[in-house]
């Protein structure tokens, strides 16, 4: 028994009370303030900083986030350069530049060099950013990493001086610390001065714009902004990469220009796609039903107006002073009641009484979606397939908040281990973390499932328990030929890219609800197989995107989608749309290869059957066979169906997909002979018997909401 415990009676052991270790008075010197950049510091996980590869992306993609929104909200066509090299086994520089509108001199610290500090956070407008928070925990994970400071360079017009800054965070006050031109950063003058004076000091900055004909002379860049950072970081490709994101990126804006050097040096342009900015995205007030109790309070304190009804008729979208009457008559105050007198418990009552009142949702016009056009241009140009489908539904509105969803879907085509040189293959083999193989096929290709990767290994005979690194190149060769050759489009599990307000979201799929909802959808009606609750099989991608001038993050490293009902629903309406399109296409392939079958049949005994007639009548071979044939060919006139580019039968008798569909027209005999080939084709319409019977049995709106 230890010391100072004593036995009672009934044996039980009751401790003497230990002595105090900590006083009141003890523990109040070390309590303080702790400043946000010290929390997240240590918390960088909570921002996407929580390991070296993914540190790699979030910083990038910060900063390009940046760039486009800047971009766009200066009514400016988007060209945005990245740049990334490796400086050290684990380090590397990022640097990302735009045309944007540039930064005022007096905002680059503040901007990059202190936690929490945006123009985004308190209003609500469609916009990349929100919290105000990103490139200066980008800054801040640079500095920790690899003491190296964020270097700026921004120029807000042609006869305007460029400035320059290097910078930290200082986390323990967060406030940004400069560290060159005496703490004052440095002015590079406009014209020929300014250039000589970039190319003395060893300052990168890209000038000249990327010319929009190959003939015309590069535009100088006269305005714009590039930040470049030194981390700890680990560059990989395949899923969860800066190049995939940046790909992505491009999918979802085809309005941008983008340029992307890699650690091998390798250039890439993504060109625009179109001329056309998105429209502008206008800013709405917040809206009764979306404001807590505790927002409600601090807006009343915030508040300059005098009087109740004013600050309910200016403050709030949707709000009449009609509809202000009625709030405060059901909370029992006066619509004059001065502002200033508002205490807890009136704010109490005017919460319950917004509640009951009904205020019309709030204008949507300020959700600028993709649009079908786009989506499918997109899409088209980065995923090669056979059938692209895309759906915009109508603006609605979370909490308070209007959003929208879209949805585009690209069916066919070659899966990406199919797409790769052997040359790659093996720089990713040695580029990747995996264990295994069957790891490293799982992790690296999109869209490849578990069946799959297991398909290839038992073709290629390599055993699950090979290392990546450690292949010799006949292995290397093997692993090739099998990825090349086996029909993974049975094991292939959906593609899903997710977006939200056109950035792609890489990780914490399963935590997203378009992740839960494309997964809560039945798609075996639309003719994909799929086993209860999981994603469905096949070779298609996916893309689903949400608009909304707030969109509700499950954490501060805008990852996931949190599954709001209201979302979930609108998400399932556009996954229905698309899928039934997808259901017509697969079930019209199946009628075409059932025609085609039944035509080679005919044609194969046409000849004899003509002969055998022609004996016994006497009329000519060639005539009894043309004749044939016709009726053939009438008979199977399905196996001749032609789409147009919309994806329309040009044959009017065929039933239209309404709209928002693109088929790429493969040339007929290559259809035909793939089909004949492959009846398994009929798996990716559907690889299980059940799957194929929904397809054809069953009404293929069954189950949907609309
Ligand atoms: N390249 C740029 N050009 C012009 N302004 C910029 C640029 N980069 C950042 N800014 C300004 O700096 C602010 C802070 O950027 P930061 O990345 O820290 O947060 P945010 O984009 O507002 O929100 P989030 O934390 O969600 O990314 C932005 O709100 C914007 O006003």
């Amino acid at each position: 028994m230890s010391e100072g415990a004593t036995t009672t009676a009934n044996g039980s052991a009751n401790k003497k009370s230990a002595p105090r270790r900590a006083t009141a008075e003890s523990m109040a010197k070390k309590q303080r303030e702790i400043s946000v950049s010290e929390f997240f510091a240590k918390n960088r996980h909570m921002l996407g900083f929580d390991n070296p590869r993914k540190a790699l992306l979030t910083t990038i993609k910060e900063a390009v986030d940046n760039s486009l929104d800047a971009c766009e909200e200066a009514g400016i066509l988007p060209e945005i350069w990245v740049h990334v090299e490796q400086t050290g086994e684990s380090r590397y520089k990022a640097a990302v530049q735009d045309n944007g509108p540039g930064i005022l001199k007096k905002q680059i610290p503040l901007i990059f060099g202190k936690l929490l500090y945006g123009s985004k956070f308190h209003r609500l407008r469609m916009s990349r950013g929100q919290q105000g928070i990103g490139i200066s925990a980008a800054g801040m994970y640079a500095i920790l990493t690899t003491g190296k400071p964020i270097k700026i360079v921004s120029k807000t017009g042609k006869t305007k001086s460029a400035h320059y800054y290097e910078l930290r965070i200082d986390t323990k006050v967060n406030k940004p610390e400069i560290l060159n031109g005496k703490g004052d950063g440095e002015d590079i003058p406009p014209g020929e001065k300014g250039e000589k004076y970039i190319q003395e000091n060893g300052i990168e900055w890209e000038t000249h714009l990327h010319p929009e004909s190959p003939d015309q002379t590069p535009k100088p860049l006269t305005h714009g902004t590039r930040v470049s950072l030194e981390l700890e970081a680990k560059y990989q490709r395949g899923k969860g990469s800066v190049d995939e994101y940046l790909e992505q990126t491009a999918i979802a804006n085809p309005h941008v220009t983008l340029h992307y050097t890699d650690p091998s040096g390798v250039q890439r342009t993504y060109r625009r796609a179109t001329d056309i900015l998105p429209p502008e995205a206008t800013e709405i007030k917040p809206h009764p039903y979306g404001v807590e109790l505790g927002r409600l309070v601090s807006m009343c304190k915030e508040s300059n107006e005098s009087s109740l009804s004013g600050f309910l008729t200016n403050s709030f979208s949707r709000v009449s002073p009609t509809i202000a009457k009625q709030i405060c008559d059901k909370a029992k105050l006066s619509t004059r009641m001065r502002l200033k007198r508002i205490d807890r418990d009136h704010a109490e009552q005017l919460y319950s009484a917004i509640q009951d009142t009904k205020i019309s949702n709030p204008t949507t016009d300020c959700i600028v979606p993709i649009g079908e056009e786009q989506l499918l241009k997109g899409l088209h140009s980065v995923v090669p397939a056979e059938f692209y489908a895309a759906a915009t539904r109508p603006p609605a509105v979370y909490r308070g908040n209007p959003f929208q969803i879209e949805v585009a879907l690209a069916y066919g085509g070659n899966v990406e281990t199919q797409k790769i040189t052997k040359d790659l293959l093996k720089e990713l083999l040695y580029e990747t973390d995996a264990r295994t193989v069957r790891q490293f096929l799982i992790l690296t290709f999109n869209g490849l499932g578990p069946d799959a990767a297991d398909k290839i290994l038992k073709t290629s005979k390599l055993g699950t328990r090979k290392s990546p690194n450690k292949m010799k190149p006949k292995e290397v060769d093997i692993l090739f030929d099998a990825m090349q050759n086996v029909n993974v489009n049975e094991g292939q599990s959906m593609n899903v890219y997710r977006y939200a307000n056109r950035v792609p979201l890489q990780f914490q799929h399963g935590d997203c609800a378009i992740t839960k909802t494309i997964a809560g959808t039945n798609w075996r009606s639309y003719g994909l197989s799929q086993s209860r609750g999981n994603l469905p099989s096949g070779p298609v991608t996916i893309m689903v995107h949400i608009a909304s001038v707030w969109v509700p993050f499950t954490n501060q490293a805008k990852e996931a989608v949190a599954s709001y009902d209201e979302i979930q629903k609108e998400m399932r309406l556009a996954l229905q749309t698309v899928g039934r399109k997808l259901g017509m296409f697969l079930r019209r392939r199946m009628k075409v290869k059932q025609q085609a079958d039944r035509r080679s049949i005919f044609r194969r005994y046409l000849g004899e059957v003509a002969q055998a007639v022609s004996d016994i009548n006497g009329v000519e071979k060639d005539d009894i066979y043309e004749k044939l044939l016709q009726v053939a060919k009438k008979k199977t006139a399905e196996a001749d169906m032609v789409l147009d580019e919309s994806g329309k039968a040009v044959d009017p008798a065929q039933a239209d997909y309404g709209g928002g569909v693109l088929i790429v027209q493969k040339d007929e005999e290559e259809m035909l002979a793939e089909m004949l080939n492959r009846p398994a084709e009929t798996a990716s319409t559907g690889s299980s018997d059940d799957a194929q019977n929904e397809l054809f049995d069953a009404d293929e709106d069954e189950g949907d909401e609309e």
